[in-house]
């Protein structure tokens, strides 16, 4: 018998379970802000995606696996530049990337930032024209910069006098100009967890608003003349439901870009409020619209500058989790389901925190869903958790199963197309699962399955 049957369940969730968990008899249901916008329940209870069933996904391409939703992915990309009107809208990368994702951000009108040569490697091999592609990064290296200043990159963002240097250096070696903007930490502190905040004061990335850095930097850029300073960058953190945060950030770089039209009399003529704009992982979570949160930037951006004296620059924003996060799901068969008697049932998936950290390194939350079949059980509460030799590898902390859930069920988990499969490691020498695109009726590999043979092929010996 297993520990929660229903009867037991609303007593035991007082202390072992969160109450937000959707309600127990909706055990089958999938509430659709969690899920990318083809997903749905078919008549014999398996999910399909794209028009593909689950089952068939897993048979084809093994399990687990990201899934990913192509028509949800485009429709994201859309809806962020529709909403941006004229901004610059750079899908961040490091939320996930891939060849055939730069082919469809090309295709949707999209800009790419990067952080990395391996990302901007993936960039250029997509085909996305250098000139719209941005670098970020707090410790760049000199075959980095070097890297984007010879293909022209449309934008490497400034973190350090070190930089500085590093690329003035660089750009007198190869007699360019690179375009650049200067990342500057605000001082806000985001709503979010402490690791994905960027722009309070105590934290490695950007020049200091209120210590007087950010406006040190931008003298020295300005006074060296070698590099093209087209404007300044913030980005506050990660997983934001408000505009606050954002519109606190906006109105303290225009104070910056205020005192450089007084200083140097120089209006910078572009601006990048970065990314950072939450999705919904349970639903718990309630994010603002893109649309909404556009307008309001947009409105405050024009606001101070009419106040400020300032003409309005150019913005540009970089969302990374608002466009992948959504679009993607990841698929694991059960293989063991364990009743720790009076406490939960634990229920073993094929993959776990190699394939998703975040549950681990957040606390974040996630939701599950039996995918093959539908099941007329009553709900337990159970935990989903990885294969590996860690106690932490929890993939979904607690949510409703159904009683009967066991062995050889496909299990799918939405929401994890974000800062997943970009930060999948190799724990326990666990190959990393593969990506599987489905659109149309049709599933194709984007990223393959690695093997046991690719580590090995690492280790020399
Ligand atoms: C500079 C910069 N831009 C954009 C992003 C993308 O953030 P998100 O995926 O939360 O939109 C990040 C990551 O937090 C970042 O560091
Ligand atoms: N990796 C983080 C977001 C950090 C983004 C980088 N600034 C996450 O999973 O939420």
């Amino acid at each position: 018998m297993r520990a929660h049957e229903a009867g037991a369940l609303h007593a035991d969730l007082g202390s072992n379970g969160p109450s937000w968990l959707r309600t127990p008899e909706d055990v089958n249901a999938l509430v659709p802000m969690l899920w990318p916008k083809t997903v749905k329940r078919g008549q014999n209870g398996a999910l399909t995606v794209g028009g593909v069933e689950v089952t068939q996904i897993a048979e084809n391409h093994g399990t687990p696996a990201y899934i990913f939703d192509e028509e949800d992915f485009r429709e994201r990309c859309r809806t962020f530049k529709e909403a941006f009107g004229g901004a610059e809208v750079y899908y961040a990368g490091k939320a996930f990337i891939a060849t055939a994702i730069v082919k469809i951000l090309v295709e949707e009108g999209l800009s790419l930032d990067v952080c990395t040569g391996g990302e901007l490697a993936v960039a250029l091999r997509g085909g996305m024209p250098p000139e719209r592609i941005g670098l970020h990064g707090n410790n760049k290296s000199v075959e980095e910069l070097t890297m984007a200043v010879e293909h022209g990159v449309g934008r490497i963002i400034v973190d350090s006098f070190d930089e500085i240097d590093r690329l003035q250096q660089i750009a007198i070696k190869l007699d360019k100009r690179p375009k650049i903007m200067v990342r500057v930490t605000v001082g806000v502190e985001a709503h979010t967890h402490e690791f994905i905040a960027t722009a309070h004061e105590d934290q490695k990335f950007g020049f200091s608003l209120s210590g007087g850095a950010a406006a040190e930097a931008v003298d020295k850029i300005l006074a060296d003349d070698i590099l093209e300073l087209r404007g300044l960058h913030s980005h506050i953190g990660s997983q934001i439901f408000d505009a606050s945060g954002f519109e606190v950030a906006a109105r303290r770089l225009l104070t910056l870009q205020a005192r450089i039209s007084e200083v140097h009399n120089r209006e910078l003529p572009e601006m990048d409020l970065g990314g950072g704009f939450g999705i919904a992982y349970t639903t718990q979570d309630e994010p603002a619209d893109p649309r909404d949160l556009a307008g309001e930037l947009l409105r405050i951006v024009k606001q101070e500058c009419a106040a400020l004296h300032l003409s309005v620059p150019h913005l540009s924003v970089e969302p990374g989790r608002a466009i992948v996060g959504p679009a993607m799901f990841t698929l694991y068969e059960v293989g063991t389901v364990k009743d720790v008697d009076g406490i939960r049932t634990y229920v073993s998936v094929d993959g776990g925190m190699s394939d998703n950290i975040r549950t681990a390194l957040y606390d974040a939350a996630y939701s599950a869903t039996v995918a093959g079949r539908a099941s007329g059980e009553p709900p337990i509460l159970a935990r989903v958790v990885g294969k590996h030799c860690e106690s932490g590898d929890i993939v979904v902390k607690d949510e409703f199963l159904p009683a009967d859930v066991t062995a050889g069920d496909l299990l799918a988990v939405p929401g994890t197309g974000a800062y997943c499969r970009s930060m999948a490691s190799n724990y326990n020498h666990v190959p990393r699962p593969p990506v599987v695109a489905v659109v149309d009726g049709e599933s194709r590999v984007i990223v393959r399955r690695e093997t046991v043979d690719d580590l090995l092929r690492l280790d020399v010996g």
